[in-house]
C-alpha cells in the first residue's frame, strides 16, 4: 500500500476523533452521549470496528493526557490559540496524542492533521501553523515531558486542590495517576464465574466478578445476548452485597437505571420496586433485566418525593452524582464537571436520603452509596443525614462479612474504594472504581 493510501486509511478514523473531542471539549457533552450518538448515525456510524476502536483510542489518550499534551503544545504556541478556529484545537491535541503516546510515525500523524484541518473551513488557514507545531512536537515533545509530573498536570486545578483537601498529597497523586490507563472490563455472573472467565479470557476476582481486557463491543461479547452477565466494575457491585441475604424481603431501589445493582437485589432473593426519574433510563432498566431474565416492578417518579403506601424493609439509594470515582472510564469527567455540580448534587443527594428514611419499616436497612471521591457525597452525607435524624444509625461493616476485612472497610464501618486499589500483576489489569457506601438502620 503507497504511503498516501495508507494515510487516506487513517483519515475517517482521525476525523471522528477530532469531532468527538470537540464535542466533548468544546461544545461540553458527555463523551458516553456522543459515542452513543455515534453508534446509531451520527460521528462514527460508517466506520468500521477497526476505525473505530482507534478513535476511541486517540480520544481515551487525548483526554487522559490532556495536561501534558497543553503543557507541550503552548510551548509551540507562541501567540496561544487563535479563537474561532473551528477543529483546531481537537486536532492539534489528537495530533500530539499520537505522536508522544501512540506510536503513529511522524510523517502520518503530520500528514493527516494538515488533512484535517484543511477539511475543516474554519481551520484550513491554520494548516501550516499545525504542520508547523507538530513537527516540533515530534522533535522536542518527548524532552519536554520528561519535565513534568505526569499524574498533576493532568489533573485539573478544581479536582486537585478538593482531592488534596479530602486525601493528602500522597493519595492524590495515586488517584491521578491511576486515571492514565483505561480501565479494565468488570462483569457480575449469575452464576459460574470460572466458566465465563474461560470462555471470555478473564480472571475470576475474589468478590466473584469476571474481569477482562476491554475488547470490541460489549453486546458482540459471548454471553451478553443470552443474559450470563452484565457490566459491573468490582467496586460497583460492593454496596447491593452490603444488604446480605434478601430472601423474602420487599426491597427499593431507589435510583436505578440502568438496573445493575437491581439485578444483584432480585438474584439475592428480594421482591424489588425500582424506581428512576429517567423514562429512557428505566426502559433501558427493563431491557437489562429482560436480557438476564430478572423481573422487577418498575415506577418512574422522582424518588426525593415518592410516597408509595407499604414501607420497605430494606432500601438501596445509589444516588446521582458527580462521578469522579469513574474517571478511568469517563476521562471527560474533569472537563466536563465543576464544583457547582457537586454542591447541586449533595442538595439532591440529601433530600433522596431523607425521602428514602420515610419510606424505611422500623428496623430496616438503608444502604446510600455514590461512585464519587468527595466527601461531600459520601462520608459528610451521611453524617449530616445522622446529625438531621437522630433516630439513624451507621450498621458497620464487620470483619466476618464478605469484603468486611478489606482496605476498604473503614474504621467507622463505612466503605471506601480509590481507583488505585485492587492492584493486579499489571496497571491494565487493576484498579476499581472510586465508591462510597454506608450501612444505615432506623431504629424506631
Ligand atoms: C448512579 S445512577 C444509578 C445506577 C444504578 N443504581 C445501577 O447500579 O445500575 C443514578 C440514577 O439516578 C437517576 N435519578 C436522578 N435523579 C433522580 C431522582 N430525583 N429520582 C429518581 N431517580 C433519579 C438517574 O436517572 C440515574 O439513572
Amino acid at each position: 500500500m503507497s504511503r498516501t493510501r495508507d494515510h487516506q486509511v487513517g483519515l475517517p478514523a482521525r476525523r471522528a476523533a477530532t469531532n468527538l473531542l470537540d464535542a466533548v471539549l468544546q461544545k461540553k457533552q458527555p463523551l458516553d452521549d456522543v459515542l452513543g450518538r455515534a453508534q446509531d448515525g451520527g460521528y462514527m456510524f460508517d466506520l468500521p470496528a477497526r476505525d473505530r476502536a482507534l478513535a476511541r483510542a486517540i480520544v481515551g489518550t487525548s483526554l487522559r493526557r490532556r495536561g501534558q499534551l497543553d503543557a507541550v503544545l503552548n510551548s509551540f504556541l507562541e501567540r496561544g490559540l487563535p479563537a474561532k478556529a473551528g477543529t483546531l484545537y481537537p486536532i492539534l491535541l489528537s495530533g500530539a496524542a499520537q505522536l508522544l503516546f501512540m506510536n503513529v510515525p511522524a510523517h502520518a500523524a503530520l500528514d493527516l492533521a494538515v488533512r484535517l484541518a484543511q477539511w475543516d473551513p474554519k481551520a484550513k488557514r491554520y494548516d501550516k501553523l499545525v504542520n508547523a507545531v507538530l513537527r516540533r512536537v515530534a522533535d522536542k515533545g518527548t524532552e519536554i515531558l520528561s519535565k513534568l509530573n505526569a499524574p498533576r498536570v493532568n489533573t485539573p486545578d478544581w479536582l486537585w486542590d478538593r482531592w488534596v483537601r479530602a486525601w493528602g498529597k500522597e493519595r492524590a497523586l495515586e488517584i491521578a495517576a491511576s486515571h492514565l490507563v483505561e480501565a479494565p472490563l468488570d462483569l457480575t455472573v449469575k452464576s459460574d464465574p470460572e466458566g465465563w472467565a474461560e470462555r471470555l479470557e478473564g480472571r475470576v476476582l475474589p468478590s466473584g466478578s469476571v474481569r477482562l481486557l476491554p475488547k470490541g463491543r460489549i453486546e458482540e461479547l459471548p454471553g451478553f445476548s443470552e443474559g450470563g452477565w452484565w457490566v459491573q466494575d468490582v467496586a460497583a457491585s460492593l454496596p447491593a452485597k452490603m444488604l446480605g441475604d434478601l430472601a423474602g424481603k420487599r426491597v427499593a431501589d431507589l435510583c436505578a437505571a440502568p438496573g445493575g445493582k437491581t439485578a444483584q437485589l432480585l438474584l439475592a432473593g428480594a421482591t424489588v420496586v425500582a424506581v428512576d426519574s429517567s423514562p429512557t433510563r428505566l426502559k433501558l432498566l427493563e431491557q437489562n433485566l429482560k436480557r438476564l431474565g430478572l423481573a422487577a416492578e418498575t415506577i418512574q417518579a422522582d424518588a426525593a418525593t415518592w410516597q408509595p403506601e407499604e414501607r420497605f424493609d430494606a432500601i438501596l439509594l445509589d444516588a446521582p452524582c458527580s462521578s469522579t470515582g469513574t474517571i478511568r472510564r469517563h476521562p471527560d469527567i474533569p472537563y466536563l464537571k465543576s464544583d457547582k455540580d457537586i454542591a447541586e448534587l449533595a442538595g439532591l443527594q440529601a433530600r433522596l436520603l431523607d425521602n428514602a428514611v420515610s419510606l424505611l419499616k422500623p428496623g430496616g436497612t438503608l444502604v446510600y452509596s455514590t461512585c464519587s471521591l468527595e466527601p461531600e457525597e459520601g462520608e459528610a452525607q451521611v453524617a449530616a443525614l445522622m446529625a438531621r435524624n437522630p433516630a439513624i444509625r451507621i450498621d458497620p461493616l464487620r470483619p466476618d462479612e464478605p469484603f468486611g476485612d478489606t482496605e476498604w472497610a473503614q474504621a467507622s464501618g463505612i466503605l471506601r474504594t480509590f481507583p488505585f486499589q485492587f492492584q493486579l500483576d499489571s496497571p491494565e489489569w487493576s484498579g476499581m472504581d472510586g465508591f462510597f457506601a454506608a450501612r444505615l438502620t432506623r431504629e424506631g
